[in-house]
């Protein structure tokens, strides 16, 4: 994919400063409203169920997230998600823990089935147990999934029908037929809470201003990697790489973006 494509996205991103509608959990909630500011989109936070679906059909995405999922949450996810389909508005599901409780695999297969998920963002645990191919989830994180990952993206793409970000060391991203690799990033990323959390969040922000899920989906993992490595050229531990990765994401240039963007087409059966 053209690195100059990738970081016209990110321009899009600036230009449209689309609104992104969270529904999501209590742990991270802040930093992924922050990160959102600091992509150049417009973050909202809106889960009451008399208001869930007015604030979503106004977005440009809505990033819905089970990070703290309740019975109550997940009903102002289905009347926001209804909302946002009727309007053509892109839905990113962010499956946090699926595989660790049944509670959460099982709400997981309720929004796939009732809502048209536009992007199905999660770890490779995660993706791995609703592909069915094996994943494991302990607590909220990855404990791995058997396979070759790429195939595995797109065999839950196709399952559900929609665009599957599978990140990790390396970022997996497929709608089934076209399987993209995205290897930026820093190891940094993984010992701080809400990394994942705020890359559906990044999602979310190039969905709303882009026109193909697929490239804006891997732009979206190439930018936010990106500033997570030139946040840890600078960090001395997890949370200086924070306040870092914040200020990277808000001041990347496109030309850096362009320059550094590592994404590499998968040879997936
Ligand atoms: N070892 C690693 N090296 C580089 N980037 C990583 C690594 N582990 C995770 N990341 C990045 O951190 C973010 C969160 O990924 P991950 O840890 O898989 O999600 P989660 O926090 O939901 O388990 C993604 O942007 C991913 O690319
Ligand atoms: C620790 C924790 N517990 C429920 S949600 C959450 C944050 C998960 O964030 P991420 O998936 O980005 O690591
Ligand atoms: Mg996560």
């Amino acid at each position: 994919m053209d690195s100059q494509k990738i970081a016209d996205e990110l321009s899009a991103v600036r230009s449209c400063h689309p609104l992104v509608h969270h529904i999501t959990n209590t742990v991270t909630i802040n930093d992924c409203a922050n990160i959102t500011l600091c992509t150049g989109a417009a973050p909202v936070m809106a889960a009451a169920l008399e208001e869930a679906g007015e604030m979503a059909a106004m977005a440009g995405a809505l990033v819905l997230n089970i990070g703290t999922l309740s019975s109550a949450q997940v009903e102002s996810m289905l009347i926001a998600g209804k909302a946002a389909n009727a309007c053509g508005i892109p839905i990113i599901l962010d499956p946090v823990g699926a595989g660790a409780t049944a509670m959460r695999t099982e709400a997981c297969e309720r929004l796939l089935a009732e809502l048209n998920i536009a992007v199905l963002k999660g770890n490779a645990g995660e993706i791995g147990v609703l592909a069915g191919a094996g994943g494991e989830v302990r607590g909220v994180d990855s404990a791995g999934c058997a396979g070759d990952l790429a195939a595995v993206a797109a065999a839950c793409a196709r399952k559900y029908g929609t665009v599957v970000v599978m990140t990790g060391p390396e970022d997996y991203i497929s709608d089934g037929e076209r399987t993209f690799v995205v290897g930026n990033g820093n190891p940094l990323m993984a010992r701080l809470s809400g990394t994942g959390c705020m890359t559906a969040s990044v999602v979310g922000a190039f969905a709303a201003a882009g026109t193909d899920l697929v490239v804006s989906s891997v732009a979206a993992c190439a930018a936010f990697g990106r500033a997570g490595e030139r946040a840890a050229a600078q960090a001395r531990g997890p949370y200086s790489f924070r306040t870092a990765l914040f200020d990277e994401m808000a001041n990347l240039m496109e030309e850096d973006l362009a320059a550094h963007a590592d994404v590499k087409k998968a040879d997936t059966i």
